[in-house]
């Protein structure tokens, strides 16, 4: 099966939201399901990732610009701010897709340094994408088997001997802890179904649950509400809280304010690519910074009101 070093194999962004399954049910997690615990060197309440002075350029464009801030294990912190703020760029530093042009991400005590996307997943940091990337013709339990391969390194030897009875017996627990999986986020009733053909609000549980099989202690969501009903929108914040209950650490970006307000720990604010403000839901809301940041400031008004 496909593994992120393998490019030819890269998950297709699965595009229109339409289904030939209307009538599957509203998904409900099962918060009995027991997850393998996120390891991390670093304790509950400490730095697990952190942004140091982050700078990153595109050409003329500074997407972002001397950028701090940190995420602590076991807390959920949102990453707000309007469109092209440097949201995902964030996002695509800490999972390596992007080198910053300066500056340092510390992840569990180590420098993020130049590793590659594959070698970051395998240290711990898991994402999903703001436009679902499924493979879309593999059934759903399938696509989370595929998070798993991505995590565990196939070794030598363990190639070589791939029809032996540890091989089949490490297939079937894999399968098992994918079926746990999909099971938790509420889509089990569906393992067996081609990605491409789920409602939409499964294909956004199935990354979820494919992010999960990497094992990350960090989850990074990008916009895993977009496209939701407010029903489905208070499901997920129940999800993500799971997910948290679990021993993750979340970092969520979400246009939505009162989803973010409603399931997050602390709030980092980004406004053309600079920090502008930081703190718990209620500081951030009445924030005068981050008021103006999403309302426009009257012309003539002072712009510095942090
Ligand atoms: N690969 C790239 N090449 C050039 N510019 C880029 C690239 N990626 C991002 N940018 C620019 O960097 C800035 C930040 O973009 P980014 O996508 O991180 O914002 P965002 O806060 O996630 O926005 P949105 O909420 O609209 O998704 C924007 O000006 C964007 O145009």
């Amino acid at each position: 099966m496909s593994t992120p070093d393998h490019p030819e194999l890269k998950p297709d962004a699965v595009e229109a939201p339409d289904s030939i399954l209307p009538d599957a049910p509203p998904p409900s997690i099962d918060e009995s399901v027991d997850l393998p615990e996120p390891e991390a060197h670093v304790s509950v309440g400490e730095k697990l990732l952190e942004m140091r002075n982050i700078t990153l350029r595109f050409g003329g464009v500074t997407a972002l610009d001397g950028v701090d801030f940190a995420i602590n294990r076991g807390e959920i912190l949102g990453l707000i701010g309007p469109n092209g703020a440097g949201k995902t760029t964030c996002f695509n530093v800490m999972t390596g897709v992007y080198q910053p042009t300066d500056g340092t991400v510390w992840f569990d005590g180590k420098k993020l340094g130049r590793r590659k996307k594959y070698q970051i997943t395998r240290l711990g940091i898991a994402r999903t994408f703001q436009n679902i990337r499924l493979f879309p013709e593999m059934s759903a339990l399938e696509n989370v088997m595929v998070g798993a391969d991505a995590r565990h390194k196939t070794s030598v030897p363990g190639a070589v001997f791939r029809l032996s009875p540890r091989h089949f017996r490490e297939e079937r627990e894999g399968r098992e802890r994918a079926m746990e999986l999909l099971r938790f986020v509420g889509i089990a009733d569906l393992a067996h179904a081609a990605a491409r053909n789920l409602p939409y609000g499964y294909q956004r549980r199935l990354e979820i649950a494919r992010a999960l099989a990497t094992e990350p202690t960090l989850l990074c969501l990008d916009e895993p509400a977009a496209g939701f009903n407010p029903a489905e929108k208070a499901e997920l914040m129940d999800l993500i809280r799971a997910i948290r209950d679990q021993g993750y650490t979340v970092l969520l970006i979400e246009h939505d304010m009162r989803l973010v307000m409603g399931v997050t720990d602390r709030i980092v604010v980004l406004e053309f690519g600079k920090k502008i403000a930081e703190g718990t839901p209620a500081e951030v809301r009445d924030n005068p910074a981050v008021i103006a940041a999403y309302l426009g400031v009257p012309e003539g008004e002072p712009t510095d009101v942090a």
